[in-house]
């Protein structure tokens, strides 16, 4: 009988095949020797899927960046501080080695990563380890590593153990042939960065393995993060998040874009309860699992006039990073994220105004910005 049929028999005789006769996850891709992986026959499997009643039991990868940290302490507020582990290659600060679970996990370490999640009954991933798009360009080859070949240990270590699987996406994943004023889910995306070309192949590589092995992957594109309480990490954005450091300790910036380059851009807060929504919302509300979100969009100079009725002295100078300059050049304007707003109710709460005031807060001048009312 030709193994083709010879499969077809088995497969259809096994227990929990969907009537839709899509492939099923793990289990069916285990026991035909196609798993993503190759596992031992001998192998105890644990199937760790997420019930809904019990706590997630949560592993953050790549955690000590700019997201990671303010990812772990929301999460631990709601499902409990011992639920959630924050990992990475580097050493981490006493406060957050003190503030709950810390791990080493190198995501190129597939044997690593695999004891990680088994040990730690792990049920929920949010893979934030990469390499962003600035310092990508200036280290293609470990940026290629970190972003394409982590990404592919994390999706087999998911499809394999069941888990929930989160990836940030960027607008970085678009490039300058994408409408870029607004910018749809769904348009051509041709970027010129081995960040986005390692994102929009995050994002086919995941939704390929939900169609063919079910995994539970979700992503949201998120545009430019600002938060208070990170260095800025290689990214074109992060002129937005220097800028407070710099007006706040110095009452002036020196700027890597020019003036009028036009980003879409989120407040931390809202990232991170858009990425936790987006991971509890019911599977049947998810047309897609790929979703744009947005909040506000502004240029350097929009945010410094905002800045200016905060700090009357403020200055800003520009001295563009010609290679800054080009990957904003070819990113998105604005971000139509309509569809995260129909589908699970996405909806922002800061813009231009709220951010301003909330990160000038959270840098102590609360001084100037006395002063100046
Ligand atoms: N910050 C933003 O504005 C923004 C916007 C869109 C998407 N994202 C995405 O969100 C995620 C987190 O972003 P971020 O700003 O915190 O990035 P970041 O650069 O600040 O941090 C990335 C972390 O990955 C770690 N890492 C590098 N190599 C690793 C390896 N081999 N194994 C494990 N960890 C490794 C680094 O040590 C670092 O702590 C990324 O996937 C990024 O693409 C961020
Ligand atoms: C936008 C984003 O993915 C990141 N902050 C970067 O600029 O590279």
């Amino acid at each position: 009988m030709p193994v083709a049929r010879m499969l077809q028999q088995v497969v259809g005789q096994m227990p929990g095949r969907p009537a839709c006769g899509c492939w099923t996850s793990a289990p069916l891709a285990r026991f035909l020797g196609t798993s993503p992986r190759q596992i031992p026959a001998d192998a105890n499997f644990y199937s760790s899927s997420f019930s809904g009643t019990d706590q997630p039991r949560v592993l953050i990868t790549g955690g000590l960046g700019q997201l990671g940290v303010g990812l772990a302490n929301f999460l631990r507020k709601r499902f409990g501080k011992d639920n959630v582990i924050l990992s990475d290659i580097r050493k981490p600060p006493d406060h957050i080695f003190h503030s709950g679970p810390f791990i080493y996990s190198d995501i190129l370490d597939y044997k690593n990563l695999r004891e990680i999640v088994v040990n730690n009954r792990i049920t929920w991933l949010f893979h934030y380890s990469a390499l962003l798009s600035a310092i990508g360009e200036a280290n293609v080859s470990l940026a290629r590593a970190v972003n394409i070949t982590g990404l592919h240990n994390v999706l087999d270590v998911a499809a394999e153990h069941n888990l929930r699987l989160f990836v940030p996406s960027t607008i970085g994943a678009f490039g300058p042939t994408s409408p870029r004023n607004p910018t749809p889910d769904i348009c051509i995306q041709r970027p010129r960065t081995i960040y986005g070309v390692s994102k929009v192949h995050a994002e086919l590589m995941g939704e390929y393995y939900h169609y063919r092995y079910g995994l539970d992957f979700r992503c949201l594109r998120y545009p430019g993060i600002i938060s208070a309480d990170s260095q800025p990490g290689g990214g074109t954005t992060d002129y937005a998040v220097q800028i407070f450091h710099d007006a706040v300790k110095n009452g002036k910036f020196e700027c890597n874009l020019k003036s009028s380059t036009r980003l879409p851009m989120m407040y931390i807060d809202d990232c991170l309860r858009a990425t936790l929504e987006v991971m509890e919302a019911p599977a049947e509300s998810l047309s897609m699992r790929t979703y744009n979100v947005n909040a506000m969009s502004f240029t350097p100079e929009d945010l410094a006039q905002e800045l200016l009725k905060h700090i009357p002295e403020f200055q800003i100078t520009y001295n563009v990073d010609s290679v800054r300059q080009a990957i904003a050049d070819s990113w998105p304007m604005n971000f139509d994220d309509s569809n995260a707003r129909k589908d699970w109710g996405w909806k922002h709460d800061f813009d231009l105004p709220e951010l301003v005031t909330t990160m000038l807060n959270f840098h102590g001048s609360d001084t100037r910005v006395a002063q100046a009312n």
